[in-house]
């Protein structure tokens, strides 16, 4: 990321800050998307197919308040589903999500929507969930009238407060989406999601469709809300750059499975996971490290027939046999540092493999 991009404000609680997000043995299956030939030869009565896509694999994450932790993986591993499950808009197939400490799925209806509102995602694309009909003052102020957050006479100073906070002008609240810049548009999906005054957020890519010069605005936009809301965020990206400037612990995914996590520094400085050292070694510059992914050598695998073992093994270059057959444990290497990886059972190892 360009060097216009504002250091954000550290972690100081570490390690002993509260628990926000608990995610024990999380799982989640899709049935396959059937592709144009499919649904021709579906609606013709072929039959289907008992296909089911493994997009998230048994994960346990934790993410304290205040802590920015980005998630990172080629496309397809995972990642939007595991955001879309923490922030509460997808359920998952097993396991279970802790919300300060309870599931959510257990709570009764007056806890269940505040705890919908304290996790809200911002997307990639703004046009597409903001609705084109509304005008932004309707966009902003909607939910959090309806919640009770504000009323119907204070409706208009609150949505001017929202809109403040994130950059825009409110005097353009009378608008529509297609009268703003792509930037903008995605300011008025901040403003949405800061609206019902949230706690965590989860940014699914979020300035991935911006210029550079714009996507520099709103990632300073983000850290400077983190530091006035405190607001905890799941990063998720394919910029190593901005993952590596922004957050303060980073996990990878690969096919569904976390591979490794560890604190954002000891991930770029001493990768444990021969993939995490594959996506980095590809690209030894922070400028270059933008959407590298494509170099780590072979072909990802299809999350319908994941390798057994290592999902990892056919393209890590140490895999041995063992790694075709047992699936590798996510294990401590240092403290608060793990990673899925057999090479690290083996002696004298050190956790490096060369
Ligand atoms: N609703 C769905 N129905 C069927 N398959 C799905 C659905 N949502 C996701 N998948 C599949 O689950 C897998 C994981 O998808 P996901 O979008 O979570 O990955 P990702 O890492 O976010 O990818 P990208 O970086 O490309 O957005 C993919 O194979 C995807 O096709």
């Amino acid at each position: 990321m360009s060097a216009t991009v504002e250091a954000p404000k550290a972690f100081a609680r570490g390690a002993d800050a509260e628990k926000l997000i608990e995610v024990v043995g999380v799982s989640r299956r899709f049935a396959k998307r059937l592709d144009f030939a499919g649904r021709i030869a579906a609606k013709l009565g072929a039959p289907l197919r008992d296909e089911v896509v493994h997009a998230v694999d048994k994960v346990d994450l934790t993410i304290r308040k205040g802590e920015v932790v980005g998630l990172v993986g080629e496309s397809g591993c995972g990642k939007s589903t595991l955001g879309r499950m923490v922030a509460g808009i997808l359920p998952p197939s097993d396991g279970t999500i802790l919300w300060k400490g309870r599931d959510r799925t257990g709570l009764g209806a007056k806890d269940a929507r505040a705890a919908m509102l304290q996790a809200q995602m911002i997307f990639q694309d703004p046009m597409s969930s903001l609705n084109p009909r509304l005008k932004v003052a309707e966009i902003i102020g909607e939910a959090p009238l309806y919640h009770g957050l504000t009323t119907r006479a204070g409706f208009s100073a609150y949505v001017d407060e929202q809109m403040r906070r994130a950059g825009l002008d409110p005097v353009f609240k009378a608008r529509y989406p297609h009268q703003f810049s792509g930037g903008q548009r995605q300011r008025i999906g901040i403003a949405r999601a800061l609206a019902v005054q949230p706690e965590f957020l989860v940014c699914d890519e979020s300035v991935a469709a911006l210029d550079v010069s714009i996507q520099a605005q709103v990632l300073n936009l983000f850290m400077r809300l983190r530091g006035e809301l405190n607001l905890t965020y799941l990063f998720i990206s394919h910029d190593l750059g901005v993952v590596e400037h922004l957050s303060d612990r980073v996990v990878i995914m690969y096919l569904g499975r976390v591979v490794e996590e560890a604190a954002t520094e000891t991930v770029f400085a001493r990768a444990n996971h021969p993939y995490t050292q594959s996506l980095l070694a590809a690209v030894p510059k922070i400028e270059a490290r933008k959407k590298s992914f494509a170099t780590v050598k072979g072909e990802i695998p299809s999350p319908l027939n994941p390798p057994a073992g290592c999902h990892f093994h056919p393209r890590c270059p140490h895999a041995f046999d063992r790694c075709r057959v047992e699936v590798p444990a996510l294990k401590e290497v240092a403290p608060g540092h793990r990673s899925r990886c057999h090479l690290n059972d083996l002696p004298d190892h050190g956790g490096m493999p060369v």
